[in-house]
């Protein structure tokens, strides 16, 4: 009989759907697997408000297939504008969450932060009204390198917002270090952080020995196989204050294989596999269920999903490219081939 994994419905805490024709694709792809998905903010122009959040909601929605529960829950970007009545409005519209990109970190970074102090109001009307905190952890001063720069926000940014705002409920996203991993293990309550399925299979060399490989580039950038094996630990450790967010950003083939690409994985596609690939390989698969469907919720006060999927043992490869609104979209891991299959 082919082995079977059932597990509780999984969640997406950190993803990109993009707008306009990009929307079929990647409402699609997120929906087939994940039951909630929270929406990044970064648009051009970004989603500032509970109106634009609200209006990006109702394109979202417009492209969930028939009859499928996916919800898109809303996050606002905040600049050096945001202030406290932006944010009590955004809560109230049902925003659950509020992003910091450091101005120039990321891709459509250009309207974020130049300084935090800017935001120490927007902050502490979150903290009252429990609206969450999501980082993109990264300096961006150019002395820093690139490899360095989650460490270094770690220690001068991301430390202080900890005990500046005690109990804000703050998530570093997308963490690609042991320094991350060890900083959030013993962080006061209400501080974790999302582990993309990319950084817990792949580290630098992935990207950089014989020949380089646009597809695997992301920010964070991949770190050393030290730093991956440090992420494998805590995602299987079964310590909630880890979970499942993909941080799939699809950009067309064009922008990433080209003498400046993008910087951005297309994971959606087979997000779930590629956890489960990477939990079969640590001899984990029995803690994927936390990691992807419970403590995710819990964190955001939300209930668990009551529904389940199931995946099985049969290896399939993946296409070798996808269609995204007439544009050519490499997925990662684009032709390769993985063990398990979402039923
Ligand atoms: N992760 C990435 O490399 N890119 C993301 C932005 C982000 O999450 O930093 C994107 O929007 O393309
Ligand atoms: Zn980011
Ligand atoms: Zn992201």
């Amino acid at each position: 009989m082919t082995e079977q994994l059932t597990l509780r419905a999984p969640d997406d805490w950190h993803i990109h759907l993009r707008d306009g024709g990009a929307l079929e694709r990647t409402v699609g792809d997120a929906a087939r697997q994940f039951r909630r998905a929270i929406v990044m903010p970064n648009l051009v122009p970004p989603v500032v408000d509970a109106e634009d959040a609200l209006f990006y909601q109702l394109r979202i929605r417009e492209q969930i297939p028939e009859g499928n529960p996916f919800e898109p829950l809303m996050v606002i970007y905040l600049t050096d504008r945001t202030d406290a009545e932006m944010v009590k409005l955004a809560h109230k519209a049902g925003v659950i969450a509020a992003k910091l990109y450091p101005a120039g970190a990321t891709t459509n970074s250009d309207s974020g932060v130049t300084d935090i102090a800017n935001i120490y109001p927007a902050l502490e009307a979150m903290q009252e009204c429990g609206m969450k905190l999501l980082l993109h952890g990264e300096v961006t001063t150019s002395d820093i390198d690139i490899f360095d720069r989650e460490q270094v926000f770690i220690e001068k940014t991301l430390s202080r917002l900890v005990d500046d705002f005690p109990t804000l409920k703050i998530v570093l996203e997308h963490i690609t270090t042991a320094h991350a991993a060890e900083f959030v293990q013993n962080a006061r309550d209400g501080v974790g952080a999302t582990i993309t399925a990319h950084h817990l299979l792949y580290n630098r060399n992935h990207m950089l020995v014989g020949g380089i490989r646009p597809h695997y580039y992301c920010l964070p950038i991949l770190k050393r196989g030290y730093h991956q094996s440090a992420l494998i630990e805590a995602a299987t450790s079964g310590n909630p204050k880890f979970f499942l967010g993909t941080d799939s950003a699809p950009h067309a083939q064009g922008k990433k294989e080209t003498a400046c690409g993008c910087a951005g994985c297309y994971t959606a596609f087979a997000a779930i596999e590629l956890y489960a690939e990477a939990f079969d390989r640590a001899g984990k698969l029995d803690k994927l269920e936390g990691f992807a469907s419970e403590f995710g919720p819990d964190f955001y006060g939300l209930p668990r999903n009551e529904d389940t999927i199931t995946l099985v043992k049969q290896a399939w490869a993946l296409p070798e490219s996808l269609d995204m609104g007439g544009e050519r979209l490499i997925p990662l891991a684009a032709g390769e081939t993985l063990s398990w299959k979402l039923v």
